[in-house]
């Protein structure tokens, strides 16, 4: 089967545990080059491809610690470029008999970057910083440095307490930076990383979206054989939207997309996208009515993670039955005289790569924060084989496909919307009523923001329904009723996300409707939380 990094030059970046190893994959991206991320402890026999470079990233550890992650000696013979960043460098270095400390000079933050004279104008040995000046402003975040270069290797840019802040090898083209080029703050970072991918590595910018739909759609068709059949999980969302959509062109009639109302999605939101898929964008969807079970099944349930674990088994279960219906009908039909029709053996979702990027951290899992429904949540004993075709995609590539695939602008647009949908909106027990309160609530709230104009400049906006109760006084009556939260934030990917500075009015507007027209609700505050040390949801 061909694989994306089978398809297209493809730089392997290796993970040692830094914050900003995903942005090394985005800045090669942007440069049109595709670039995957892996943990640092694979080994280069179980690799499938040969990348056209690698990268070494960034890390909490001391190459020197006893227990610090070390990379597979091989990469250095597999005669392809390599560019170690920060912990990257001082790995390159350690493996190459160099010599790092801890140093007396730790550097966080700015530094200016003196580049040294290239000596060798034309060859490709020092072409990282060509063409870049004398001098660039870079950003800086280790308390390690490399006291001595490994032989054969020379400097070539130095920071006024960092004697080799970049070093280079003599013959091979090995490359090591003290500073982080992935993160804006180092402004000509990107120019860098475009150095070493672009020249060095030689490889093609072509990754773009409009050869990734070509390639995806042959991909799927050899996945899929010219008879099986896929179910989709569609929720409406941009992400199930563009898989879906893809889906459709690769395979027709034998894609059935299902959208399943679990009796927590936004008001009115099951008939909107019903009408919205089948009508604009010709894919025949589904709507499966199962609010009764899940509503059942959530009863009297508080506990964060129990409610998102519920709810990702429920829909696969789900899932699960429709196919065997879908079955059940074609085998009628056969009977019938019908020609016979594939099985059912696929189930379509639309996971991103940021959820897969938080599972392949060397150490194994990260830390789980919270339990994705279409990731962690899912039935360990399922039946139906997953089809991912944006697994490794950013959110930003899905809204450039979604355009090219004609996807409307409002639905590329819409703020992303949780699978586990108001259940872990509404922070006490989920019960019919309350999902009635919170429906309008944050119907009214999203109605304003369009209104104002401020819908496209915010990341996510939702209502929260506290289980705490307040006093009110209303048409001169005592009232003692729920408190809404209002949450907006901006954010690039939503690993951070900072709250949304509100003009005063709109906010004025938002409360003072919501409390007169949500029975139940006396009182409406902001959430004025960060990512982090909040999150974006509030279970
Ligand atoms: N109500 C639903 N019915 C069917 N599938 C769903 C539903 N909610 C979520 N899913 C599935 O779970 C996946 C992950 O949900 P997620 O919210 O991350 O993506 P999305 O809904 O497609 O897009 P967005 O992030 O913009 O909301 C979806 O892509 C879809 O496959
Ligand atoms: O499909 C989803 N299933 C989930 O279980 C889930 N949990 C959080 N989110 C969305 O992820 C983004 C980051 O949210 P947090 O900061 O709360 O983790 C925000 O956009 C959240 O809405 C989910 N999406
Ligand atoms: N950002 C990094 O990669 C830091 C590497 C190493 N932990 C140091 O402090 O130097
Ligand atoms: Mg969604």
């Amino acid at each position: 089967m061909a694989e994306i990094h089978d398809q297209f030059d493809t730089i392997l970046i290796l993970d040692f545990g830094s914050q900003y190893s995903h942005l090394i994959t985005r800045r090669c991206r942007e440069h049109n080059v595709y670039a995957e991320l892996q943990p640092c402890t694979v080994k280069l026999a179980d690799l499938h491809f040969k990348p056209k470079g690698i990268i070494l990233s960034g890390s909490p550890y001391s190459v020197y610690d006893k227990d610090s992650p070390h990379v597979d000696p091989a990469v250095f013979e597999l005669k392809v470029p390599i560019l170690g960043i920060c912990y990257g460098l001082q790995e390159m270095a350690w493996a190459l008999k160099g010599k790092v400390e801890r140093s007396d000079h730790r550097e966080y933050g700015f530094a200016q970057l003196q580049i040294n004279k290239i000596h060798d104008g034309d060859s490709p040995v020092d072409a990282l910083f060509r063409g870049l000046g004398e001098e660039m402003q870079v950003w800086m975040s280790h308390g390690d440095q490399l006291c001595e270069i490994p032989p054969d290797f020379h400097v070539i840019a130095h920071t006024r307490t960092a004697p080799f802040a970049a070093v280079a090898h003599n013959t091979k083209p090995f490359y090591g930076i003290q500073f982080h080029p992935e993160v804006t703050h180092s402004l000509r970072g990107k120019e860098v990383i475009g150095r070493f991918i672009l020249d060095i590595c030689g490889c093609r910018s072509n990754w773009t979206m409009e050869e990734f739909i070509g390639k995806e759609i042959a991909r799927i068709r050899e996945i899929c054989g010219s008879k099986g059949r896929v179910i989709g999980a569609v929720s409406g969302g941009v992400d199930s939207t563009v898989a879906a959509k893809l889906m459709h062109e690769a395979i027709g009639d034998r894609f059935h997309a299902i959208m399943v109302d679990n009796g927590v999605l936004r008001l009115n939101e099951a008939q909107q996208v019903y009408e919205m898929l089948n009508k604009n964008l010709g894919i025949n969807l589904t709507v499966v009515d199962a609010s009764d079970l899940f509503l059942s099944r959530l009863q009297d349930i508080e506990d964060p993670e129990k409610k998102r674990k519920i709810i990702g088994n429920t829909f696969i279960n789900v899932f699960e039955e429709e196919a065997a219906k879908i079955e059940a009908a074609a085998d009628e039909e056969e009977k019938q005289g019908a020609d016979a029709k594939g099985r059912v053996e696929w189930l379509l979702q639309g996971t991103l790569y940021p959820d897969v990027i938080e599972s392949i951290s060397f150490k194994g899992p990260s830390a789980t924060i919270k339990t994705h429904h279409n990731v962690g949540g899912l039935l360990k004993d399922m039946k139906l084989k997953l089809i991912e075709p944006l697994r490794e995609l950013f959110k930003d590539e899905v809204r450039v496909l979604g355009r090219l695939l004609s996807i409307p602008a409002p639905l590329v647009q819409r703020h992303p919307f949780p699978g586990p949908g108001l259940a872990i909106r509404i922070l006490g027990p989920v019960t019919r009523e309350q999902v009635r309160i919170l429906q309008q609530a944050d119907n009214i709230y999203i109605e304003e923001i369009r209104n104002a104009g401020l819908y496209n400049e915010i990341s996510q906006a939702f209502a929260v329904l506290l289980p705490v109760r307040a006093v009110g006084v209303m048409g001169d009556a005592r009232t003692y009723e729920q408190v809404i939260a209002l949450r907006a934030v901006q954010s690039e990917d939503f690993m951070t996300a900072d709250w949304y500075v509100f003009p005063a009015e709109v906010l004025r507007r938002i409360s003072s409707r919501i409390t007169n027209e949500v029975n139940g609700i006396n009182r409406v505050t902001y959430d004025i939380s960060s990512k982090p040390p909040a999150t974006v949801e509030w279970l």
